[in-house]
């Protein structure tokens, strides 16, 4: 199939087709059903004179054998005659029905085989989880981050992964600070890119943290979490993002923090860099929600990484003692629940009890894509506003403590 006018302007509709066979083939995948919507376009629009080339892009679930075909609004009534059709293909009549059509095309699940995924520190700690889940689920997968040793020894393990898979997927890695500026990002992807193929999933994942009373804090402190947590994201979605456009298909993920939903003692230049991730992410969801690509916000609390043990080293006691109420979780488990929302085209991750509770409660403006979802918001918004204040009174009470502790340090 061949390319589709590029305008920002073409409205996309979404229609549900299913195909019925008189008797199953053995094997019918998303490759046959974009064979058979290609063909039968030709084969109805071409007699009526009408052919013209364009993408019909749609992802396809093998078990209901339906699948769904973005198609410019303006095509949208000759097309719908044309995919309802019955004829003959792979040697048994078909059928084949246009259900529905939505203005806004719902969420649907895509396949990580045979994509390229790209993520950002993905030598350690929860972007190296990430990597290997992605493989494990059939992706190809380019890491990124600064310490060359790091990075072969990681993609060694991932290649080692690829291969036990068997289907030809491949990891690579390049050496880069995310920092530095979006020319370089660029260059780096674009490299990528020639490697590995376009680029499917961008996971957003480098950063770090500071953490310390605010005074204590030098303003470049703020400025270099802003710059890597917050700004390195921008420009890494900024070298992905018309390739997808045009593509109409792709996932951006961001890996915030628990620390991104509730500002605590000791993060006043952490939190702000991880909440600019999620303004961020909710206006971009509005513009490319259109284009079939979707966004995933990752709300991790504590994760017991290289970067955490590094922290804890000089942790003050009020961020460990507020901070561990949310738990400590392993990257792996952080990394499975990330990559399953990231497949099914959830906006917000959040990882163990009170990450969903407080995932619930700070919902605020951000979209949601699943019914059940909301109905949480809806119902339990009001009680978790509640249990947050009791919450909040404890932490008061934590850190008045530790501020007595260090009185009394002073004193002897
Ligand atoms: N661990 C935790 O408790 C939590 C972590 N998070 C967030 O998750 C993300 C990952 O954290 P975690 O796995 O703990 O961190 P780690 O320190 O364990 O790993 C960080 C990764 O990012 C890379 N990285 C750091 N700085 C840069 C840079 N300037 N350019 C390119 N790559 C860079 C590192 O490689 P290299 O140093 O070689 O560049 C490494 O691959 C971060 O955004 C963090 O804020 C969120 C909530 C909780
Ligand atoms: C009803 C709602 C109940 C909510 C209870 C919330 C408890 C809040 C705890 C905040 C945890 C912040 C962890 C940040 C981890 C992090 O980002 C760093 N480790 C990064 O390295």
């Amino acid at each position: 199939m061949t390319a589709q006018p590029d305008s920002n302007q073409t409205q996309l509709h979404r229609l549900a087709v299913a195909v019925e066979f008189s008797k199953k083939p053995v094997r019918f995948e998303q490759r046959d059903f974009e064979a058979l919507i290609d063909q039968a376009v030709k084969v109805v629009l071409g007699q009526a004179g009408l052919a013209r080339p364009y993408t019909v892009s749609g992802e396809f679930d093998e078990n209901k054998c339906s699948g769904s075909v973005l198609v410019p609004r303006e095509h949208l009534h000759i097309l719908w005659s044309a995919l309802s059709i019955y004829g003959c293909h792979f040697g048994t009549p078909i059928a084949i029905h246009c259900q529905k059509h939505f203005l806004l095309p719902p969420r649907t699940k895509i396949d990580l085989h045979g994509k390229h995924a790209l993520v950002t520190g993905g030598s350690k700690g929860i972007g190296k989880a990430l990597a290997i889940e992605l493989v494990r689920q059939g992706a190809s997968v380019t890491i990124v981050a600064r310490d060359e040793a790091t990075l072969v020894d990681t993609c060694n393990e991932l290649q080692k992964l690829c291969d036990l898979n068997g289907k030809g997927q491949q990891a690579a890695w390049y050496s880069l600070d995310v920092t530095k500026s979006p020319e370089t990002t660029q260059a780096v992807i674009n490299r990528a890119e020639e490697k590995l193929g376009e680029i499917d999933i961008l996971v957003n994942n480098a950063g770090n943290s500071v953490q310390d009373a605010f005074e204590k804090l030098p303003v470049e402190s703020f400025e270099r979490q802003m710059k890597l947590n917050y700004l390195s994201a921008v420009y890494a979605t900024r070298a992905v993002v018309n390739t997808m456009k045009r593509r109409r298909s792709g996932r951006i993920a961001f890996v915030s923090s628990a620390a991104g939903q509730l500002g605590i003692y000791g993060y006043s230049a952490y939190a702000p860099a991880k909440f600019a991730l999620r303004g961020f992410a909710e206006a971009i969801q509005m513009e490319l929600e259109p284009y079939n690509i979707a966004i995933t916000v990752v709300y991790p609390p504590n994760t017991d990484t290289e970067g955490f043990q590094e922290e804890l080293r000089t942790m003050p006691k009020e961020v460990r003692l507020i901070s561990e109420t949310a738990g400590l979780f392993s990257p792996k488990d952080v990394a499975k629940l990330a990559v399953h929302d990231i497949v099914h085209g959830k906006f917000a991750t959040n990882i163990g009890t009170d990450g969903w509770m407080l995932g619930t409660l700070t919902a605020g403006g951000a979209p949601e894509t699943s019914v059940f979802g909301a109905a949480q918001q809806i119902l339990f918004g009001g009680l978790f506003r509640g249990i947050l204040l009791a919450y909040h009174s404890h932490f008061r009470r934590l850190v008045q403590r530790c501020a007595e502790e260090r009185e009394q340090e002073k004193r002897h």
